[in-house]
């Protein structure tokens, strides 16, 4: 039964609760629904366990940006916990293990030089092999899936161990398989099944793959931090886990920093940040082949403001009001992380009037601000006017929050940031992408999981000097 004061929802069954709204085909579309019958925050049980679902601006911000700390805890004692052991950083709990990691990944990924010049390097190197695959098909049709992910990965690869891999390499598709049976567990029935029902845990059921590829994982990148110990210098770092291995050199016998955290942190930054950013970028191909006339008007933008330079730099975003304008359009329509990562109440509290309980899943469903009535000039179709004022120029409304907000917004934000940024307008100066004329109609909705992605779909590549 519902505490007093709790927020409204629909009739929980016995243990199952409202298991099935979640676990339906469409959750987003349900989500939606329910948000219509019982308002901007309402509540669900997962078997016995009680969440409360947020949406509208008004609600995410008072829950994550008010009430921040309040609200900046992870669920615990569900699959992902087990699996991740409550190490790294995404799947630990509020306090000084989590407080301490998120810091250090933070300054690390800034001292790499988000925003300056390193981070770039390393993104422009590899957009370098994503171009070389696209002039293989000049003329061509190709599907782009396997390109834009090889590419996210060798990125966060590079932050993280210093190596990219070839496309082709045994060693990374291994790792990839891994790390997508895990992403599909945790996104499906049994990881349900698993956090609603009590003791199913015990019960030899598919689940038990998620663990048994996390030590895969583990032994793997115990390899990597081995080498790293054999070949660094202390002091001169050459990627995070050499930073990683000067910060443990200085910390005292009882701090939170130990090879172990290492090697899940690494975990937490790669699967982060490789989906995530791969999807964005072929939501952003998608509707850039079905919207010419954007992506011609992006194309003479570019071509204005590079003017005969060799390449784009991460500044040069500042003279592309319109490239930003699309950029974040794409970012809002692609809604990649659809209910951001669960969060808990870490005390007694309250949201919007409701009595919220300490131990309480939150739930953003992100759509709901992203596409908010009132929040957007064009909710309900891509249009990068959303992000244009009167004069052209770029804004950016508050109600854009596809990294989530507050103390557990997204940490690799920046990074993300300029790949999006690079990869995009590199690809657009050199190429034109064509939505194939046997295609037939372009399917917007995206296939649903933990993160959104377009249907798969291929572009025919053309040389833009050609022309
Ligand atoms: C377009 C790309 C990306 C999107 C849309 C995105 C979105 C998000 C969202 C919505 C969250 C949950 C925030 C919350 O719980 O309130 C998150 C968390 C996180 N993201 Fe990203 N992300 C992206 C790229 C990246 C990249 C490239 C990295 C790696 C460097 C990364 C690392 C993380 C980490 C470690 C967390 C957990 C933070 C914490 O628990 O303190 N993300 N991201």
């Amino acid at each position: 039964r519902r505490p007093k004061n709790f927020p409204p929802g629909p009739p929980i069954s016995p243990v199952l609760g409202n298991f099935l709204h979640l676990a339906s085909k469409n959750p987003l579309k349900e989500l939606g629904k329910l948000r219509q019958t019982y308002g901007n925050v309402y509540s669900l049980f997962l078997g016995t366990r009680p969440a409360v679902v947020i949406n509208g601006l008004k609600a995410m911000k008072e829950a994550m940006l008010v009430k921040a700390t309040d609200y900046a805890g992870r669920p615990q004692d569900m699959l992902t916990g087990d699996v991740f052991q409550r190490k790294g950083v995404t799947f630990v709990d509020y306090g000084p293990v989590w407080k301490e990691h998120r810091r250090f990944a933070v300054m690390t990924l800034r001292n790499f030089g988000l925003g300056k010049k390193s981070m770039e390097e390393r993104i422009h190197q590899e957009i370098q092999f994503t171009v070389k695959t696209l002039e293989k098909s000049i003329g061509k049709i190709m599907s782009p899936q396997v390109m834009f992910h090889n590419a996210a990965s060798n990125i966060i690869c590079k932050v993280l161990f210093g190596t990219r891999y070839e496309y082709e390499d045994e060693t990374i598709k291994k790792v990839v398989r891994w790390f997508t049976e895990m992403t599909k567990i945790a996104n499906g029935p049994w990881a349900m099944l698993y956090d609603s029902v009590p003791y199913v845990s015990y019960l030899p059921l598919p689940f038990k793959k998620a663990f048994k590829n996390m030590e895969l994982y583990l032994d793997f990148s115990n390899g990597l931090v081995n080498e790293h110990k054999r070949t660094r210098t202390p002091g001169e770092p050459r990627d995070f886990v050499d930073c990683y291995l000067d910060e443990l050199d200085k910390q005292r016998e009882d701090s939170s920093f130990s090879e172990e955290q290492l090697r899940r942190i690494t975990f937490d930054l790669y699967i982060a940040g490789t989906d995530t950013t791969s999807n964005t970028l072929l939501t952003g191909f998608l509707y850039l082949m079905n919207h010419p006339q954007v992506q011609d008007r992006c194309q003479q933008e570019i071509d204005q403001v590079l003017d005969g330079r060799n390449r784009v730099s991460f500044e040069d975003r500042h003279n592309m009001p319109y490239m930003q304008a699309v950029i974040h359009e794409v970012q809002r329509v692609a809604n990649t992380a659809p209910l951001s990562l669960f969060h808990c109440s870490t005390k007694d509290t309250e949201l919007m009037g409701y009595d919220i309980p300490r131990g309480t899943m939150v739930i953003q469903n992100m759509e709901s601000v992203l596409r908010e009535e009132g929040q957007w000039k064009f909710p309900h179709e891509f249009n990068p006017e959303n992000f244009l004022n009167e004069q052209g120029e770029f804004v950016k409304p508050e109600a854009f929050m596809p990294f989530s907000a507050g103390p557990r917004m997204c940490l690799g934000e920046g990074l993300a940031r300029m790949e999006l940024f690079l990869m995009t307008v590199t690809l657009l100066r050199k190429f034109k992408f064509i939505w194939p004329e046997d295609a037939g109609e372009p399917d917007f909705t995206p296939v649903y999981g933990i993160t959104l992605v377009p249907k798969p779909y291929r572009m025919k590549v053309q040389l833009r000097s050609e022309q």
